[in-house]
Parts: structure tokens; sequence; C-alpha cells
């Protein structure tokens, strides 16, 4: 932050200059004393300055400004009578202007009355004459003690500050911006100008929005010109090239300390990369997961940020405000962990978010296709779910969704069977095969979105293999089966992931706590359930999910069930990714002999791949020849 307390000689800019630089914690710098000698031999003689004089004593001090802004601001006194000095010194700095405004009468008292200074008191009728007072910045006048003074420019810089802005008015931007605004605070919004087709979309929330505290702006150098430094900027834009490019873009206007946020779903490698190429620049970045979508971002989602923690403490008042709270009461927000932690743990949230959303696609398609019911017949179905423990957001919208009709008919019906996707399903199981996570359910369902795109061939292949189940094949509508299979995948899909945050966590060192995690997932975001609920205290005591009491219950009660639709379904011609999957993963995942045995004798048998022995101590490898008779 740079200050420019301003005025006549004789002011007290000096005093108050320093006073306030005491009180910021900055460098504090005398303009008189960058003067070539030429000029303050002039001015020690009684001759007014030129604006020749004056013109390479501006520049010099406009490249300092540069300078002291880049390394955290500095508190300069200046006198700057004129506007045109003024912007020669602004030129490459954003300013914060404090004009010192007193009478010629009660300057010239105190200038008579000071001796040591270079000024001739003969020189302030000169200095009223040039002096153009300014209609922007903090006007003080300064018949009260430096003291008094200082206190009054604190109070109107803070009242003057707005240090939130938020890059990118899409779904996600401008609802923050909404949720933060209605919080009280002045928001910064901005959006990218594209002639003819991206023009005055900030201006237009802020337009839509009169009551609420917008300052809105197509042009970047003027909305991060208008931050506070620190400022905080919160880029919501799509992940990839857009964000490295929006940060170069802004790297240039900021200062160093200002804070950097990446709302959107960023794949956490990227995050790590930008964290420490910003932190080098002197800038702190926050890559932060939210999740909610357009509601959740309105009215309190769910935040996920990483970063350091000096960067969260500095925007956690902002970010606690908007956040949506838990069943005690509290934020739905936690320091996730270092560097990509937060975009990372977001990943493996909209991982979940996938295998769930596919479960109840399968569920529906076994209700609809399997048993031929009607939409609205499967959503009292859905809800009567709920009663039993299995409530969550996801199946709810699942209900609202079926009972949707457009001109009488059911909406579902007419739109296309095409799963689209952004990306971070996909990178979870990139993620987890690099670390060796099993991860068969969730990454089934990212499978299931990339078949479900191949519509073209898919009807292609439904003409050619009309498949038909054995005509004595009954699809038993058994709903409290169905309801068992689905809490116990359910349950099996949180597992899956949370073993990957785990395994990640300690791959990387953050710490992650997942009790902690499910916590801030129990409300605002896409995920949240009455099962996340109780995952808060599962994981408590609990690393691995599976061996959980509450889960061995459930096992013990749903895997007949879940094997009995598994079975019906793949038997009736109806394809259920997840839910097979999730009941290897579980057969798998408890099987004390695998039969992996026959793998290594494989691998040995065709690679000399070695392998261990059960009858030897572990870590000692053997080979076998396995085409020698002996
Ligand atoms: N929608 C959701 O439910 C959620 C989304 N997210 C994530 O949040 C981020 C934003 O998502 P969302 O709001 O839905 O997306 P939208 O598509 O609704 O909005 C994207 C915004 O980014 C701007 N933008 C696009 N390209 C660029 C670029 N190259 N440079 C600068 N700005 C650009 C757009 O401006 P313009 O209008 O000019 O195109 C628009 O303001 C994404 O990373 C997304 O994955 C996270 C959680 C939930
Ligand atoms: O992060 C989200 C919710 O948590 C977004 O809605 C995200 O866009 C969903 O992912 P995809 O578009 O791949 O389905």
């Amino acid at each position: 932050m740079i200050i420019i307390v301003f005025g006549v000689s004789g002011c007290g800019k000096t005093t108050v200059g320093q006073l306030l630089a005491e009180q910021l914690n900055l460098p504090f710098h005398d303009a008189d004393l960058y003067h070539p000698p030429v000029n303050v031999a002039k001015m020690s003689n009684g001759e007014p300055l030129t604006d020749q004089d004056r013109i390479p004593w501006l520049k010099v001090l406009a490249s300092n400004l540069r300078e002291w802004d880049n390394n955290g601001g500095a508190v300069l006194a200046c006198s700057a009578l004129k506007e045109d000095y003024r912007q020669t010194l602004a030129e490459a700095t954003e300013i914060n202007w404090v004009y010192l405004a007193g009478s010629y009468d009660t300057i010239r008292k105190r200038l008579v009355t000071r001796m040591k200074h270079f000024m001739n008191p003969k020189l302030l009728d000169s200095q009223f004459e040039i002096l153009e007072e300014p209609d922007y910045g903090i006007r003080i006048e300064i018949d009260s003690s430096p003291h008094l003074i200082v206190q009054e420019i604190m109070d109107k810089l803070h009242q003057n500050k707005v240090q939130f802005g938020i890059i990118g008015m899409g779904v996600m931007g401008r609802n923050l911006a909404l949720n933060l605004a209605e919080k009280g605070e002045t928001v910064c919004v901005y959006n990218r100008h594209v002639v003819g087709s991206e023009e005055g979309i900030a201006q237009r929330l802020a337009d839509e929005n009169p009551d609420l505290p917008f300052k809105a702006f197509d042009d970047l150098k003027s909305f991060v010109h208008t931050l506070e430094a620190p400022r905080v900027i919160l880029l919501m834009i799509p992940a990839g090239n857009a964000v490295d490019m929006q940060i170069e873009q802004l790297k240039p206007l900021l200062s160093k300390g200002d804070v950097i946020v990446d709302g959107g779903n960023s794949f956490f490698k990227d995050s790590e990369r930008r964290a420490s190429e910003l932190k080098a620049d002197g800038f702190h970045f926050l890559p932060m997961g939210i999740s909610g979508g357009e509601e959740g971002a309105r009215k309190g989602p769910s935040l996920m940020p990483g970063g350091t923690a000096e960067g969260y403490n500095l925007l956690k008042t902002y970010l606690e405000k908007i956040a949506a709270v838990d069943k005690k009461g509290k934020a739905c927000i936690t320091h996730v962990g270092t560097g990509g932690a937060g975009h990372f743990v977001k990943m493996v949230h909209n991982s979940i978010e996938y295998a769930e959303m596919q479960l109840l696609a399968e569920i529906y398609s076994i209700m609809r296709h399997g048993w031929g019911l009607e939409p609205e017949k499967i959503a009292a179905i859905l809800e009567d779910w709920a009663g039993y423990g299995l409530n969550s957001y996801l199946l709810e919208i699942t209900v609202s969704i079926l009972k949707k009709k457009e001109n009488e008919e059911f909406l579902l019906d007419k739109i296309l069977d095409q799963a689209e996707q952004k990306g971070t399903g996909g990178w979870s199981v990139s993620v987890a095969l690099e670390n060796g996570v099993p991860y068969g359910p969730l990454a089934e369902a990212v499978m299931a979105r990339n078949i479900s795109a191949r519509k073209t061939s898919r009807e292609d292949l439904a003409k050619k293999i009309a498949f038909k189940p054995d005509p004595a094949f009954v699809f038993d509508e058994k709903p409290e089966i169905l309801r068992n299979a689905f809490a116990m995948v359910s349950l099996i899909n949180h597992a899956v992931g949370f073993d990957l945050i785990k395994t990640v966590s300690d791959k990387q060192d953050w710490g992650i706590n997942l009790s902690e995690t499910a916590r801030i997932w129990t409300n605002g975001c896409i995920i949240r359930s009455a099962l996340m609920e109780d995952l808060v205290d599962v994981f408590k005591d609990h690393d691995n999910l599976l061996a959980a009491k509450q889960s061995l219950e459930l096992f013990g009660k749903s895997q007949r069930d879940l094997a009995f639709v598994v079975n019906q379904a793949m038997e009736s011609g109806h394809a259920v990714p997840v839910m097979s999957s999730a009941l290897n993963y579980y057969l798998s995942a408890i099987t004390s002999e695998s039969a992996a045995n026959l793998i290594q004798a494989q691998r040995d048998f065709f690679g000399a791949h070695t392998y261990q022995r059960k009858d030897k101590e572990r870590g000692n490898y053997f080979h076998t020849d396995w085409l020698s008779n002996d």
C-alpha cells in the first residue's frame, strides 16, 4: 500500500506521514529529500520551482513508489500540489491520497515559526497559487493534533477499504459475490471484456442489485486499483489455461502480500505449481475447493482452502461469512492443508459425487426399466428411503427431477442420455492409480459417463444386439432389498474416496483430518447427506471406514441384498457398473486369501519377476523355472 500525504509546505505532512507510517508499520519517505541539489538551492534562496524543475524529481519519485509498492508499501510526504504532478506520481502505482488542508493564515503562522526548514515562508504565496485541491482521496482539515489527524486518516482508510474482488461473473462467481455483498461487504466484481459478446457483465450484476455494495469493472487495471492492499482476489473461472493466463495478467498490477484465491475446480498439481510460483513473486496463493453449485454459492457453500496458513488467516473472516454452517453452527470451512490440499480434497469430493450420482442413476434404471415403474412412483420410493437415514442432497434433487414435467410429460425423458464432465472425476482416477489406491466403484462412475457419451455407437449396437432376458426371468420388485444395496454401495463409495484422501495426505504430509473433512461436507456441498453426518464421528475413531462398527453392521445385513440386486440387473441386461464394482471391491477387500498368488506365478513365469512365499519370511523373493520338471 502506498500512501502519499500531501499539501502545501507547513501543512504537517512530514509529522503526520511519519506517525501514519508507524501506525501502519510501513517505511516513511520525505519527497523533499529526493530533490536534486539545484532545486534545494533554489528553494533556500526563496526562488519558486518551475514545472521544469519538478518533472525529473517527480519521475524519480514515481519510480521509487513502484519499487516501494513491490516491497510491501510506504508512506510518502510530498507537496504534490498540482493534478499533473499527482498524475506523474501515480503513473505506475496505485496511490492512496491524503490531502492535509489548512487555511493560508494557519499555515503561514506555522511556517514563520519553523526556523530549521529550508523552505522560505515567502514561498507560501506561490504554493497557494498553484495548489489544485483534489476531489478524490482523503481530505483532512489540519486544525487538530497530529495524533488525532492520524487517527482520522486511519478511520477513513478503513472506511474506503474494499479488499475483496471476484473475477468471473459466471454461475459461481456471481452467486458468491451476491452472498458476500448480502453480508454487508463491498465487493469489487470483474468479468472479462470481449467486444461484441462479453460486455458490461459485472455492471449488469451491480445494476440488477442496486441495494448491494458492488463496484463493477470490465477493465482489469481499474478493478485491481480499486482494491486496497493487501488485496484478496477470488478467481471463479474455468480450470486450466484460463487460470494461468488470468494470473499472468494480474501479476503486474498487484502488490506483494496480495492474495489470489483460485476457487475453481483446478487440478491440485497445477495449484501446487502456481503456489510455489506465486510465493516466489511475493504473493499469497490460496487454492480453494468450493462446493454447493449455484444455490450453495449464493446461500452458503462448503469451502476447502489449501495454501499457506498465513494466506488463509488473511481472509478467514470473509470466508466464514459466506460459508454454510454445520448442525452445531460452525462454518463449513477448514484449512485443509498446505499447497494444493484444498483442490485435492475438492477433486475427491467430486469423485464421490460422480459415484453417488451414477449410483442413483443405476437405482433409477432398475426401477424404471427393470421394474417398469413411472418416475413419480420412483420418486415416492426414494422419498421413503430418506426416512431410513439415507437422505442426501443428491437423493433430494433426484426426487425433484423425477417429478418434473414439461407439457404433461416427464422432462427427464427428453434429456439426452450423454453425460458430460469437466475433469475432476477422471483426475481422481489417475491420482488413485498413481498412488496404488483401489478405486473401482468411483472409477466406474467416470467410465459410465465415458460410455454414455458414445450415443451413436450405442444406438447402432442396440439395433444389432437386442438383448432380452430369459423369458422365465422375473425382475423382483423389492424396494427394501434395493434400499439396502443402495446404502451399502453409498458407504463403499465414501470409503473409497476417503481412502484416497488418507493415502495422498500421508504421502504429501498434508495431515488432512478426515473427520473435519466430513464435517465441512455436512452442509453446503453437493455430497452432503445423513451418512456424512455420521462420518464426522466415525472418522474420529477410524481411518478405514470399512472397518468401522457401523459399516460392519451394514455390510452384514446388506451384502446378500447387493449381490441379489447386481445379479438381477445383470440377468435382465441392465448395466450397474458402480453397484457391481462396489460389490467386487468389497469382496476383494475382505478376502484374506485372494487369487493374486496366481498373478504372481504368471508374472514370474513369463517375465521372471519373482514372487514372495507364504512359507518364507516376507521380503525374500524367489524365482521358479516353471517349465523344468524338477
Ligand atoms: N457450477 C458449479 O456447480 C461449480 C463450479 N465450480 C468451478 O468454478 C469455476 C467457475 O465455474 P462456473 O461459474 O460454473 O462457470 P461459468 O461457465 O458459469 O463461468 C465461467 C466464468 O469464467 C469466465 N471465463 C471463461 N473463460 C475465461 C478466461 N479465459 N479468462 C477469464 N475469464 C474467463 C467467464 O466469463 P465470460 O462470461 O466472459 O465467458 C465466466 O465469468 C470452474 O472452475 C468450475 O469448475 C466449482 C464448484 C461448483
Ligand atoms: O464441482 C462441482 C460440484 O461439486 C461442479 O458442479 C462441477 O462442474 C461438476 O463436475 P462435472 O461438470 O464434471 O460433472
